[in-house]
């Protein structure tokens, strides 16, 4: 038997970081995905192809205390571990710990992006495998196995990106909690820098300046949470679309000032925002983790002189869409 699953990364619209001490946030599915096929093998070991992560043609397997690299890459376990996590909690949900399970994934998103790769390839893998067998989970179940395997690889993870990984659509986001906003189409242009950040590290160092200073950076966090409650009124009113996006575009600014005083954005992050603001978008912010990574702008009318602003300042624009659907099992092979 063979199953092919796949599963959508994420924007956070507003709320990354806070999210991480409690407080809401909100984020999007969009048309990037992970594909993950799952299949039995015979050694009883769990073997993983990543094909398009940065370490090209890598293929890993992991038995009881053996690991065999078939490419000579030192950080490949480390590289595979949410994939490995996400496999080996499913087989431990089924009982079935003795299966040997080969999966095998092409992704669409940029790993370390902001864009919840992580989460994707996690969400996918527990769904390709889960089926694999014999195991019905619901895509809410799923989300949780999947904040399992970010809090084991991350340590900490407030469990968003895999949420709206295996729900899809447009969330509202507390504590475990999910409350799907109207589906709408938002003007926005991602813009990649082209490096990329991790998310254990950044959530890490956040961690350590409240630890340090709680009594700085607890009054962030909560302005943060303000500005997510302010944005879902905003989201969920009746008014016009351009009164609409001219108050998420400031609370965005906002929120993205306040990241850059968490400490997670960069010189070029910075200069992607300022080339967004100065042709023409409403708001600005990082998107995920940052430390490299993504932006998004919100730019009604906007979005082509934003792309090219983007792309002089030397980052990619990506032109996403908002995507309804979640982890989705493509194909089923006897
Ligand atoms: N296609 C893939 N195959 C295998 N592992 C992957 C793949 N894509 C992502 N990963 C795993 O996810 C890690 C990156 O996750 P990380 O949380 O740091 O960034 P992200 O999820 O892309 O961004 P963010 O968490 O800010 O949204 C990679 O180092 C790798 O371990
Ligand atoms: C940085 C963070 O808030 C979002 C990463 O996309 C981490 C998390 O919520 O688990
Ligand atoms: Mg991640």
């Amino acid at each position: 038997m063979r199953v092919l699953a796949s599963a959508p990364a994420k924007i956070i619209l507003f709320g990354e970081h806070s999210v991480v001490y409690g407080k809401p946030a909100i984020a999007a599915a969009i048309d990037l995905r992970t594909y993950v096929w799952a299949e039995f093998n015979n050694k009883g070991a769990i073997k993983i192809e990543a094909k398009d992560i940065k370490v090209p043609g890598l293929t890993v397997s992991f038995s009881e205390d053996e690991i065999y690299f078939e490419s000579d890459y030192g950080k490949a376990a480390e590289v595979l571990s949410y994939v490995r996590q996400a496999i080996e909690l499913v087989r431990e949900e089924a009982d079935k710990n003795g299966n040997g399970v080969t999966v095998s994934i092409t992704s669409q998103i940029p790993v370390g992006a902001g864009l919840g790769s992580s989460a994707a390839v996690a969400v996918a893998t527990i769904g390709a495998v889960s089926r694999l067998l014999g195991l019905e989970l619901s895509n809410e179940e799923i989300a949780k196995l999947g904040h399992k395997v970010e809090l084991l690889v991350q340590g900490a993870s407030s469990g968003i990106d895999p949420t709206v990984s295996a729900i899809g659509g447009f969330l509202h986001y507390e504590k475990g909690k999910f409350e799907h906003l109207p589906f709408m189409e938002l003007p926005i242009v991602v813009g990649y820098t082209g490096s990329s950040g991790s998310t254990k590290e950044l959530v890490a160092m956040v961690r350590k300046t409240y630890e340090e200073m709680p009594e700085v950076i607890d009054p962030i966090l909560v302005s943060m949470g303000k500005i997510v409650d302010k944005a879902r009124e905003v989201l969920l009113s009746e008014l016009d679309d351009e009164v609409r996006f001219v108050q998420l575009g400031r609370l965005m600014n906002i929120n993205h000032g306040l990241l850059d005083a968490l400490g997670v954005s960069t010189k070029k992050l910075s200069e992607l925002v300022y080339a967004a603001r100065t042709a023409g978008a409403l708001g600005v912010k990082i998107t995920g983790a940052g430390g490299g990574g993504c932006m998004y702008a919100l730019a009604p009318g906007k979005q082509s002189e934003v792309a090219t602003a983007i792309t002089i300042a030397g980052g990619t624009p990506m032109i996403t869409k908002i995507s309804d659907e979640g982890l989705r099992i493509e194909e089923v092979l006897p």
